[in-house]
């Protein structure tokens, strides 16, 4: 390693001119002579006698994020340090936690405690941050960016920790599994491990690339695990949670969403296949989906059908407000043949196999999108502190903490509804929690995803112009608010699912309750 100089604050005053030019950021002396006319922010502004040779720590955190500097083209820009000074602002260890009050849920935070994490959840929490800040994130950022599916070199890492078969759930799906390099065992994993993997993919930033990480199958395999005939199960869950193939689930049509019913994609008998015909619509990772988990319309009801891709499934990419790294897919089936054994589950009650996944894909989804809305909690504390308008930091001003104050009381009320149903199915049998959580997840969702537009409303209103713009200081505020509606839609409408809520509840009102 080359030892890096060091230099008096005066020594750095005299390189303060065009062709010579020194700054110091954060004790570190950065020769920017030859940058200065490469600059994004252009070399004019680095000129002003306030930069030039002097100690720019505030100017420069007041425009850029941290990581900038730690960009290897920028970081080669270094010529020293300040004599007795040391940095202060350092990035965090790939497995560490921030300490920014309400960035983490209050079990990671120091000197906390919590009545549902032992042990195993904070052992396994720090291997999935360290795996996902070392491996899938840097992935993640280019994907949400040049809108490309994940590389099969990261699912086949994801897959050898079985992140992938964890997302499922627990269950027997996980029977013989190393899962995260042994850190826990099959049988120790439950709904709180689930939920921190939730959490980490969550809090990325990415929104289309959470979906582009395999969400297809977290929602299309589960019907072939709890329905599909036994050959069918031998080959394909082993190949879709080896990543060798992916699965996506195909229910909704143009003419159909939320009302599975009015579905008009049909599956015809014809000796022992099926012949299918129609077309679905926002199917997520249908774009490069090798099976189809397809919902039909069969002569007296829905039946749901497994599907491989041949030459007549044609998927087309759908654009949308979020990144094509989802692979969203218009597909159309046009005369597709398949083995009557290819069904899951009874025929004409399809409409139970897919509901049957509903709860859990709800509460998967509670967990990324509420992660995604802590993440923006932290990145508004982070920058009302280091913004200064006015002569003081934004934070100064109560408009900006009343905002802030709303932020954190909705991530943290949420967050405590969502570990209380997480508990409740760490202990109830399937069926309990088909007849107790049905509505609370509905509720819970719709409380998550309204709060997240407010907190995405409040984010921006902080960020200013910067929530706009997808690069820079405000990105992940951009991206935020760009896709949190999306949230609102997938897994079931909002309004819907309250209305779900409020209906179940009603059900469940005792015969002889009066005021
Ligand atoms: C090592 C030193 C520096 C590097 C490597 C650097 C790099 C960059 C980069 C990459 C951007 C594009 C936006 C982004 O990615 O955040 C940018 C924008 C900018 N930079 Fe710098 N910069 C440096 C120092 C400074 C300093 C000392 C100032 C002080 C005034 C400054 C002022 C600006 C401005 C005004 C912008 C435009 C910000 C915006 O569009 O919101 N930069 N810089």
């Amino acid at each position: 390693m080359v030892q890096l100089k060091t230099f008096t604050e005066e020594e750095v005053a005299k390189h303060n001119k065009e062709g010579d030019l020194w700054v110091v950021i954060d004790s570190k002396v950065y020769d920017l002579s030859r940058f200065a006319d490469l600059h994004p922010g252009g070399s004019g502004v680095l000129y002003a006698p306030s930069i030039a040779g002097q100690d720019a720590t505030k100017a420069f955190f007041g425009l850029h994020r941290h990581e900038v500097l730690l960009r290897p083209q920028y970081t080669r820009l270094q010529i020293g340090t300040i004599k007795d000074q040391e940095e202060v602002i350092k990035p965090l260890a790939s497995d560490a936690v921030s300490e920014v009050p309400y960035a983490e849920p209050s079990f990671l935070s120091k000197g906390y405690y919590s009545p549902y994490y032992i042990e195993s959840h904070r052992r396994f929490q720090k291997a999935v941050r360290k795996f996902m800040t070392e491996v899938v994130y840097p992935e993640a950022v280019k994907c949400e960016e040049n809108g490309k599916r994940i590389s099969q070199e990261v699912v086949d890492k994801l897959c050898e920790m079985n992140i992938f078969a964890m997302r499922l759930g627990k269950g027997k799906h996980l029977k013989g599994l190393t899962l995260m390099g042994g850190i826990v065992t099959p049988e120790e994993f439950d709904h709180f491990h689930e939920l921190i993997i939730n959490f980490e993919i969550g809090r990325m930033g990415t929104r289309g690339f959470v979906d582009g990480l395999l969400a297809g199958g977290v929602i299309g395999l589960p019907p072939i695990i709890n329905f599909g005939n036994p050959e069918l199960q031998a080959k394909i869950i082993p190949e879709v949670l080896s990543g060798k193939k992916y699965i996506c689930l195909a229910i909704t049509e143009a003419f159909a969403g939320s009302d599975v019913a009015g579905l008009q994609t049909t599956a015809v008998r014809d000796g022992d296949s099926w012949v299918i015909n129609g077309t679905k619509k926002w199917i997520t990772n249908g774009m490069f989906a090798d099976y189809f988990t397809v919902g039909c319309k069969t002569d007296k009801g829905l039946t749901v059908i497994f599907v491989p891709r041949d030459e007549n499934v044609e998927t087309k990419t759908i654009r949308t407000a979020y990144s094509s790294t989802a692979g969203t897919a218009y597909v159309t089936f046009s005369n597709v043949r398949v083995p009557l054994s290819y069904t899951l589950g009874p025929v004409n009650k399809g409409l139970s196999v897919i509901l049957s996944n509903f709860n859990h894909e709800r509460w998967m989804m509670c967990g990324t999108s509420l992660s995604a809305q802590r993440r923006i909690v932290e990145e508004c504390l982070k920058w009302s502190s280091q913004r200064v308008v006015f002569g003081k930091p934004l934070n100064a001003q109560a408009v900006i903490r009343a905002k802030l104050a709303n932020m954190i009381a909705r991530v943290e009320s949420a967050q405590n509804w969502l570990e209380m149903v997480t508990h409740q199915m760490n202990n109830m049998s399937y069926n309990e929690q088909s007849d107790k959580l049905a509505g609370p997840i509905g509720l819970l969702k719709q409380f998550i995803t309204r709060t997240g537009r407010e907190t995405a409303e409040d984010a921006t209103q902080i960020f200013g112009g910067r929530g706009v713009t997808a690069a820079g200081m405000g990105k992940l505020v951009e991206n935020y608010h760009r896709t949190s509606p999306y949230d609102a839609i997938l897994g079931g409408a909002e309004d819907v699912l309250g209305d779900l809520g409020v209906r179940q509840a009603m059900k469940k009102m005792p015969k002889n309750a009066r005021l």
